[in-house]
């Protein structure tokens, strides 16, 4: 007998479902155990079902999949595990693409190989892995991105947003350097000082290494000191 896959809006009443996906598709994948038992995900996901875009994914009018998103972000796509490998996934996906053209992030687990294969099957780019302090799981976790129609204007906008964060951690940088000065006897440079400040810099921006990093903060302070002289 043929299936017959269909992608819907959830509903309200769609909200036991969604979260019995969501529950049974987490422990079969290659993720690490959610954080919070299982009736405080399915209260959480009730909310969102009101604040984001959920789709759901029914193979003859059973439900097997969804996905849920905001104007940005890709939070949730699960496909039970009866279900996985049948194009599922890749329809939701496909419908995100749709209803997100300018492009989306998402965070996948570091550990989560079979997803990662599948954004990047589906043209999806890693930009960034973290240590997963920032994540409840305390977990390396890698954000991927569809960058859309326009992937030069949506990488920009990223990079904007990093800017912006970054300006605003210039200016208290500068801000202290200057405080720093007021209090110090002996105001000439401290290379030891910096040489450390560039090797914890390190610890957190690997990719540049530390020696590169030392230029910059050097850099930095050079400018910050001439500020605080203004
Ligand atoms: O830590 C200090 O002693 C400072 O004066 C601050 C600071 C900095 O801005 O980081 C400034 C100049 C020194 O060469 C090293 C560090």
């Amino acid at each position: 007998m043929p299936t017959e896959l269909t992608l819907r809006p959830a509903t309200e009443a769609d909200a036991k479902a969604v979260a019995g996906i969501h529950l049974t598709s987490r422990r079969a994948a290659a993720m690490p155990p959610g954080v919070h038992p299982d009736g405080e995900v399915s209260t959480w996901l009730t909310g969102r079902l009101l604040m984001d875009e959920v789709w759901l994914a029914e193979v003859d009018e059973a439900p097997v999949g969804y996905a849920r998103f905001t104007p940005t972000w890709l939070d949730d796509l699960y496909v039970l595990p009866t279900h996985a490998g049948r194009g599922v996934g890749s329809a939701l996906l496909d419908l995100v693409k749709a209803q997100r053209p300018d492009g989306f992030c998402l965070w996948v687990f570091e550990t989560n190989a079979p997803a990662r294969a599948f954004y990047a099957h589906h043209g999806l780019v890693e930009l960034e892995h973290t240590d997963g302090s920032a994540n409840e799981e305390k977990a390396p976790d890698v954000r991927m991105a569809w960058p859309g129609s326009n992937p030069l204007a949506f990488l920009r906008q990223l990079i904007d947003e990093v800017d912006d964060q970054l300006g605003d951690l210039l200016a208290r940088r500068t801000a202290l350097t200057a405080a720093v000065q007021e209090i110090k006897h002996d105001v000439s440079r401290d290379p030891a000082r910096e040489r450390e400040i560039a090797e914890a810099m390190a610890d957190r921006a690997p990719a540049l290494g530390v020696e590169r990093l030392s230029r910059i903060v050097h850099t930095i302070i050079t400018e910050s000191l001439d500020a605080a002289r203004d």
